[in-house]
């Protein structure tokens, strides 16, 4: 996950392969209380592993359900309808698939058994309303008390108190159907008689009451239903655990890769696998707005096929009330239609993560588009000028993701723009992954991928410098004097003569090189440790002389160049290898400093040192590395000096993603 203030996506320009989407949130949610209010194990496979997921587990091991992991599956030890702590305060984050159904499941526990439960979330979950399941859940004589503003959590739930089953349940459904779900998942705890629930309203989102009632009967309780108005949970239901129970994809996560597919797989399609035709979630039908938009799609059991049809894909106007998450992404992918777009019935959006009209009106806008919204609607005008913008993500994990999607201007505009997701790491709620997901199947011109170079002397702090700059923006990191370090030890090992250069270039090509976790391996040989030796950077300094082996280490580096940007340290990565970086440093710092430097990191790891013949070594290195005739080490011509000898690491950093800031557009 990129944990960093911003991601700056370049210009993406086509897509192609597989993505195995992570579990569905909604099936994931539901699942583990179901779980948790049986009796017995139930083995989950394929749960999502989220911010949304790990607030219910932390409630549901606080509630005394036993929680653990087996292999791939998370194991749920229920409390068979029986509360194990009749105390307990729970934090639920921003997770509105735990609030609603936790409230309204402890609300009845507390009043058949006793008890008292305060629910709390993040200020934003404070103002998501549950007013109308805490109305409904008084109705039935459960006792709650409002602890904030009422008709929000946070809410303390209290028992015990008596319950009236025998009239009907009544509650609204035309505000977010989740308050029905948590009556339909909780009241069977408490049915020693039929007990009807009564819909006031035109019942909204009813595919994500199809997953509700489908994962009931997986537990053992079989709903009788009266169109979308009655639901009946039969006299004497009791919860069964199947056991086993395998999460399907998130089709709502889906959506932003069938829009990836409809926009910018041209040749084969993007194929998503963990959904399909025979999925249990409503937004499984996004593909049909997709396809409506000219995507070509091709669905089987459980996975899916997507590429681009129409182009410039066309506009569409669009009830959405069936498909309120996955909906979303169509209002991005209006910005390549031919026509305007218009989403209509998606009232529900204002009661999300955000308020989803508003954020995505406001930040489409930023991008240039004229965008016009309604109490329950918005439409969209496709784009031809666009803007490059820094997009307000809200905590939404959505808006992060759709906004993805922005970064194709390059298809429809000669003049690209990047685009800057604030936050990334919101994403989290539901695809903790997602970038990374999405760098995996989308290809970018190499020129469009942006380059930091930092070069100079060895021990000037680069490694260190191109470490955190790297960390800071999320981009990749070369150190490329490993590579010649590793070049040197392998020609050192293989007995050549370090003086004839085609011999040492000849090796390059045989090395088998990986890189992994921040480690250097050669074939299975751990040789991080091995190349940081002082002896090991003068066999690096001494082979780097020859023309012949920079030719061979040549591609090598330049295939670090990945999305979403990189940052490289060297000698020779801004005057040779990246000279159309967008930024380029050249760090020095006195021999003296460096030498202390050194000196310093050599102790800390235990090795002795001595700090004079540690500066004679490098002012030779530094000699050679100047000198020879091949990619000197010498700053480019456009190149930010950078003298960090009474500077700190922290500075050094701030300076170099300063001048980074500089040369953005945003
Ligand atoms: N600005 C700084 N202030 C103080 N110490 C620093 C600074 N920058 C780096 N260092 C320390 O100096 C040591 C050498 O830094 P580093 O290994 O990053 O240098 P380098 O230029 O990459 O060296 P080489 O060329 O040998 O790979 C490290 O212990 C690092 O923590
Ligand atoms: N781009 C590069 C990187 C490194 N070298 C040579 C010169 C150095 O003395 C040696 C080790 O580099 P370090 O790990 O200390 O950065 O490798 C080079 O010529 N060009």
């Amino acid at each position: 996950m990129f944990k960093i203030p911003f991601l700056d996506l370049p210009p993406l320009r086509g897509a192609t392969g597989t993505v195995r989407l992570p579990g569905s949130k909604s099936i994931s949610n539901r699942v583990l209380l179901l779980a948790a209010l049986s009796e017995g194990k139930t083995f989950v496979r394929d749960l999502l592993a989220s911010d949304d997921t790990a607030v219910m587990l932390d409630a549901l091991r606080t509630l005394g359900c036993g929680v653990w992991r087996e292999g791939d599956a998370v194991v749920i030890d229920g409390l068979g309808g029986k509360l194990r702590a009749k105390e307990a305060q729970l934090f639920l984050g921003n997770a509105g698939t735990a609030m609603r159904p936790l409230t309204a499941a402890l609300a009845v526990l507390a009043a058949t058994q006793g008890g008292s439960f305060e629910v709390s979330g993040v200020p934003r979950m404070h103002e998501r309303p549950i007013g109308d399941l805490v109305d409904a859940l008084r109705g039935l004589g459960c006792a709650i008390d409002d602890l904030g503003n009422a008709g929000y959590p946070p809410l303390r739930l209290r028992g015990p108190s008596a319950l009236a089953l025998d009239a009907p349940v009544k509650v609204r459904g035309d505000v977010s159907s989740q308050f029905l779900t948590a009556l339909l998942l909780a009241l069977p705890l408490v049915a020693e008689r039929d007990i009807r629930i009564e819909v006031i309203g035109e019942l909204i989102s009813k595919p994500y009451i199809e997953i509700t009632l489908a994962l009931l009967a997986r537990f053992g309780i079989a709903v009788k239903r009266e169109g979308w108005e009655a639901f009946i949970i039969p006299a004497g239901s009791r919860y069964v655990s199947p056991g086993e129970v395998f999460v399907e994809g998130d089709a709502s996560s889906a959506s932003y890769f069938v829009g990836l597919g409809a926009i910018a797989a041209t040749g084969t399609p993007i194929r998503i696998e963990g959904v399909g035709s025979e999925s249990l979630q409503g937004d499984v039908r996004f593909i049909e707005a997709a396809a409506a938009m000219g995507a070509e799609v091709k669905t089987g059991p459980n996975w899916l096929e997507v590429r681009r049809g129409a182009w410039p894909l066309k506009g569409i106007t669009l009830d959405c009330n069936h498909i309120p998450d996955a909906a979303m992404t169509l209002t991005v992918m209006a910005l390549y239609a031919d026509g305007p777009t218009t989403l209509t019935n998606i009232a529900s959006w204002r009661v999300k993560e955000t308020d989803r009209i508003a954020a995505m009106a406001t930040e489409l806008r930023k991008l240039g588009a004229t965008v016009d919204e309604g109490p329950d609607w918005i439409r969209v005008e496709p784009l031809k000028d666009w803007k490059a913008a820094s997009i307000h993500t809200y905590d939404d994990h959505r808006v992060a993701m759709c906004f993805s999607l922005a970064a194709f201007n390059g298809l429809v505009t000669e003049n690209t723009v990047p685009v800057r997701i604030l936050e990334p790491h919101c994403v989290a709620k539901t695809f903790p992954d997602y970038f990374e997901t999405l760098f995996g199947v989308v290809t970018a011109n190499a020129a469009d991928i942006p380059v930091i170079t930092i070069d100079g002397p060895t021990a000037s702090g680069k490694g260190t410098l191109a470490d955190e700059v790297g960390k800071a923006l999320g981009f990749e990191v070369l150190d490329s004097g490993a590579l010649y370090r590793v070049t040197g030890l392998a020609a050192r090992r293989a007995g050549l003569d370090l003086d004839n250069g085609d011999a040492v270039a000849a090796i390059v090509p045989t090395l088998k090189l990986s890189f992994r976790d921040g480690h250097v391996f050669l074939g299975d040989e751990d040789v991080s440790a091995r190349l940081r030796a002082e002896a090991t950077g003068l066999l690096a300094s001494q082979v780097a002389a020859h023309a012949q082996v920079r030719q061979a280490l040549n591609q090598l580096q330049l295939d670090f160049r990945r999305l979403p940007g990189l940052v490289a340290d060297g000698r020779d990565m801004g005057t040779a290898i990246f000279p159309d970086a967008t930024l380029k440093v050249f760090l020095t710092a006195s021999a003296a400093t460096r030498a202390e430097r050194r000196h310093k990191q050599l102790i800390s790891k235990g090795i002795s040192a001595n700090i004079n013949s540690l500066r004679e070594d490098l002012e030779a290195r530094d000699e050679r590395d100047k000198n020879r005739s091949a990619s000197p080490l010498t700053p480019a011509q456009d190149a930010q000096l950078l003298d960090n000898s009474a500077l700190t690491i922290e500075a050094s950093v701030d300076q170099v993603l300063g001048w980074w800031q500089q040369r953005r557009p945003f």
